[in-house]
């Protein structure tokens, strides 16, 4: 059954990968529709937490991807205070295995719990979609087949009592066969047929990823850098819910 617009657009997050805040609160002022939105690393780093207050102030949601990636203390300490922003999802690697990923998911619902607010989805990267097969077999070394190894990360993910994960639209079919109805598959390396891949290797279009399984479809530049970026969201709308 197909989904209706509005429902669509709750599906999408769109990033606000801007150097600044006056820049973040211009992209939201575009884009009134967005009902989701992504603070990265580049803004975070540059402007810090005051634009999680603007976006709460807007009533939207926040996916907080800082990508945590390192020992299992660090990863606690560093995901007990993210948990106290409030936010819907924050973001961790896989890879940092699953001692670190079971005292982030800990540690995250600590730092919610102190500051009486929602906890959040602790969700794991499994392969950045920028990373193709070569990549992965010839730079990284690793030795199972892509799609294999982001089934192994996901598991791991699951069994470590994480939320869900970020995977490419690409594995979103296996994954959500293998973990369930439950688990968020979150997606990036989305582009609308037509639009410039840029630096994303393992791309499906929107209708494509809601149709493999995708719970949230992330999507950037080309609703960003469009000429008309609320045209261009409103348009993917229109192709989740009529695919
Ligand atoms: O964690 C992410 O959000 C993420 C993981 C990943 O594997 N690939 C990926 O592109 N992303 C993010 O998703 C967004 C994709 O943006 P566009 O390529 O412009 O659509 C960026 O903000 C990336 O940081």
């Amino acid at each position: 059954m197909g989904l209706t617009k509005q429902s669509a657009a709750e599906r999408i997050i769109v990033p606000l990968d801007v150097p600044t805040v006056e820049d973040a609160i211009a992209l939201l002022d575009t884009l009134p529709d967005v009902t989701f939105w992504k603070v990265g690393l580049e803004l975070f780093v540059s402007a810090g937490p005051t634009i999680l207050e603007h976006l709460k102030q807007r009533q939207k949601r926040i996916f907080l991807d800082l990508k945590f990636h390192d020992i299992p203390n660090t990863m606690a300490g560093a995901c007990r205070a993210a948990g106290r922003y409030g936010v819907d999802l924050l973001t961790v690697h896989a890879p940092a295995g699953k001692a670190a990923l079971k005292a982030a998911q800990a540690a995250a619902l600590e730092g919610a719990a102190a500051a009486g607010c929602q906890p959040p989805n602790l969700i794991a990267v499994t392969l950045l979609t920028s990373i193709n097969p070569r990549n992965l077999a010839f730079e990284l070394k690793v030795s199972l087949e892509l799609t294999d190894y982001a089934l192994q990360m996901a598991l791991l993910a699951q069994d470590s009592g994480l939320s869900g994960i970020v995977c490419s639209p690409q594995e979103a079919a296996d994954l959500r066969r293998v973990c369930g109805d439950e688990f968020l598959l979150v997606c990036p390396g989305v582009r609308p047929a037509g639009s410039a891949k840029g630096d994303q290797q393992r791309a499906m279009t929107p209708a494509q990823a809601i149709a493999a399984g995708a719970s949230y479809l992330v999507i950037g530049r080309p609703i960003t850098q469009a000429a008309d970026p609320a045209t261009a969201f409103q348009q993917i709308c229109d192709e989740i819910a009529h695919g």
